[in-house]
């Protein structure tokens, strides 16, 4: 019963990335997952296009389902103007305990809420458990097959306003061809495809951003 792969990336950024240095936490995970051991994070040619929306959207609010070992919260909260504030879901209680920590050692814990549980359950309560209005912008990585109905539960819970931003990981590879057809058909959305590659590797990939229009 060795460690797992969670475990080796946070005592990587534990033993190579500068306490209180997002950007060190950032390519430590990104040197790690690129030459030891490749693991599933959006990564840094997927996070350039990420760095640019979270920064075109200037969000307050910042809605993230699924955590994994934090490093898109990172990068997100890095970007963040004070006061914003990250809410980031996460059913695995050992994924979140990595992600707590690889966060408190980027130095960004006061912009994190860092939630334990699942999105179905989770995303209804957020209204009276946060004092949250609505979401500026979704970051959505989780497990491809709830894209589509955490979505709809967005907007059935109200947490969606005109302008909100949709960004989905994945949406070439696996691939997450039920939201992709919902949110380029619907008249609620305006969709574009930012088309990158898969983390670390010389595979395409691509994020799809979607305005809610109300
Ligand atoms: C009720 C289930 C849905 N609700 C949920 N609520 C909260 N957390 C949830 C979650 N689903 C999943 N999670 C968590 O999100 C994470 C799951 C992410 C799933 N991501 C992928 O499968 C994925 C997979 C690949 C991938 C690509 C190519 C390949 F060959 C192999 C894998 C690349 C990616 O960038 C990916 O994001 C885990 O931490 C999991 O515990
Ligand atoms: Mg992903």
């Amino acid at each position: 019963t060795g460690t797992t792969r969670p475990i080796r990336i946070l005592q990587f950024v534990q033993r190579c990335a500068k306490h209180g240095d997002a950007l060190s936490v950032i390519s430590a995970i990104d040197s790690f997952c690129s030459k030891v051991e490749w693991a599933m994070n959006v990564g840094d040619k997927k996070g350039e296009i990420l760095d640019a929306i979270v920064l075109e959207t200037r969000p307050r609010w910042v809605l993230e389902l699924g955590t994994y070992c934090g490093y898109s919260t990172v990068r997100i909260a890095r970007l963040l103007p004070p006061g914003a504030r990250l809410v980031t879901i996460e059913m695995n209680p050992h994924y979140a305990q990595v992600a707590k920590e690889v966060i408190q050692h980027a130095g960004l814990e006061a912009q994190v809420e860092l939630l334990v549980g699942s999105s179905s359950i989770l995303i209804p309560q957020l209204k009276k458990k946060l004092d949250i209005e609505k979401f500026d912008l979704v970051f959505i990585d989780h497990w491809k097959i709830s894209y589509l109905p955490d979505t709809k539960l967005l907007e059935e819970c109200g947490l969606l306003r005109a302008g909100s931003v949709l960004l989905a990981d994945n949406v070439v590879c696996p691939g997450a061809p039920d939201y992709l057809h919902y949110v380029r058909n619907s008249p609620q959305y305006q969709s574009q495809y930012y088309q990158s590659y898969l983390e670390y590797l010389q595979v395409e990939d691509g994020l799809e951003k979607s305005i809610f229009l109300g």
